[in-house]
């Protein structure tokens, strides 16, 4: 595909476009493309969802480009902990995946238009029996409640998960983030309001949760995501974009280089493509994933090569976000 002269100019010297069929819906996606770049220092992902525009995509470009011409910061750990990710889908489907992997963390997708709350409570339930007692639980609502229902489910998926981590992104606003955060006793995670926040550490210093969710590409990119959670002294949880395993290594090398690293991260989504770009993908394995960076291979970037007028889009795609760099 064609390369902005832009990023020719900033050492990138070969761009691929892929499309990658998911295994389940995930966020209304069946599925998943994007582009990956290749620099100085390898390969790296750019592959903003079709719902941010060239604004909000430029910090995804920015953060492909520093991947792929600038060292990664020095590792601190080489395997990072995971939580399985669970969909929305029926209860003995959700048992299943809450296995796979062999994470002790799973975070469970609640509040979706395809599920009602007796449909959620049903699937935590699963979740729990197919775990046990000894691991954690997170739920994630994508900011689909209001006030009022966040705080008239959050007891009750508590009750139905046997003890929740934490609930992520319960509401969208941060004035209703504080006042759900007050009035329940589980702890809460911001998603949306970090990676989609003009300023992501409005959050942390408003004081209105007790976790932050970190992806690298919403926000920049792995050296700019260090100095935000250095800021936001909050802890961290690093979690993926739905990326190739090109994408979710940088993620891996984030979470690595965390100074301190307390919660399973988001980063086990690679189960929920149909293939990869890479020979042997990043997936969990005894609950961990190790910190490594494999390249793609020529023969994958061929057979998930997207359709010609896929291509075209993410081409205009790249040049609007270089234009913004
Ligand atoms: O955090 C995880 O377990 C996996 C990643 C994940 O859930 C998400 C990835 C990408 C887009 C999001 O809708 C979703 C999230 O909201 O956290
Ligand atoms: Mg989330």
């Amino acid at each position: 595909m064609r390369i902005p002269a832009a990023l020719r100019e900033q050492g990138i010297e070969d761009a691929r476009c892929w499309s990658i069929p998911m295994t389940t819906r995930f966020r209304g996606i069946t599925v998943r493309d994007g582009v990956v770049l290749r620099g100085p220092e390898g390969w790296a992902e750019f592959s903003p969802f079709w719902d941010y525009d060239p604004a909000e995509s430029a910090a995804w470009l920015r953060c492909a480009l520093a991947d792929a011409t600038a060292p990664r910061p020095a590792p601190l750990r080489g395997s990072i902990e995971v939580n399985a990710t669970i969909p929305v889908v029926p209860p003995a489907l959700a048992h299943r995946l809450a296995r796979v992997g062999g994470a002790r963390t799973a975070k469970v997708k609640v509040a979706d238009v395809a599920s009602s709350l007796p449909e959620d409570l049903e699937r935590l339930e699963a979740v729990r029996d197919a775990l046990g007692p000894d691991a954690r639980i997170r739920v994630d609502a994508n900011a689909r409640w209001d006030r009022d229902e966040s705080i008239s489910a959050i007891p009750q998926l508590d009750r139905a998960a046997g003890g929740l981590e934490y609930v992520e992104q319960p509401v969208a606003s941060l004035e209703d983030l504080v006042a759900v955060r007050r009035a329940v006793d589980v702890p809460i995670a911001a998603d949306e309001l970090v990676r989609r926040a003009e300023d992501p550490l409005r959050v942390a210093r408003a004081g209105a949760a007790d976790v932050l969710v970190m992806k690298v590409q919403p926000l920049g990119g792995v050296a700019r995501c260090l100095e935000l959670a250095a800021e936001a002294d909050l802890p961290v949880v690093v979690s993926s974009a739905l990326e190739s395993s090109v994408g979710l290594s940088a993620g891996l090398a984030f979470a690595a280089a965390l100074p301190e690293l307390t919660h399973a991260c988001g980063l086990a989504t690679g189960v929920l493509l149909t293939g990869d770009l890479v020979a042997a993908p990043l997936r969990a394995d005894g609950g961990t994933i190790p910190v490594e960076r494999p390249r793609p291979e020529p023969e994958l970037l061929e057979s998930h090569g997207a359709p010609r007028e896929l291509t075209a889009r993410w081409e205009q795609r790249l040049e609007a976000c270089a234009q913004l760099l």
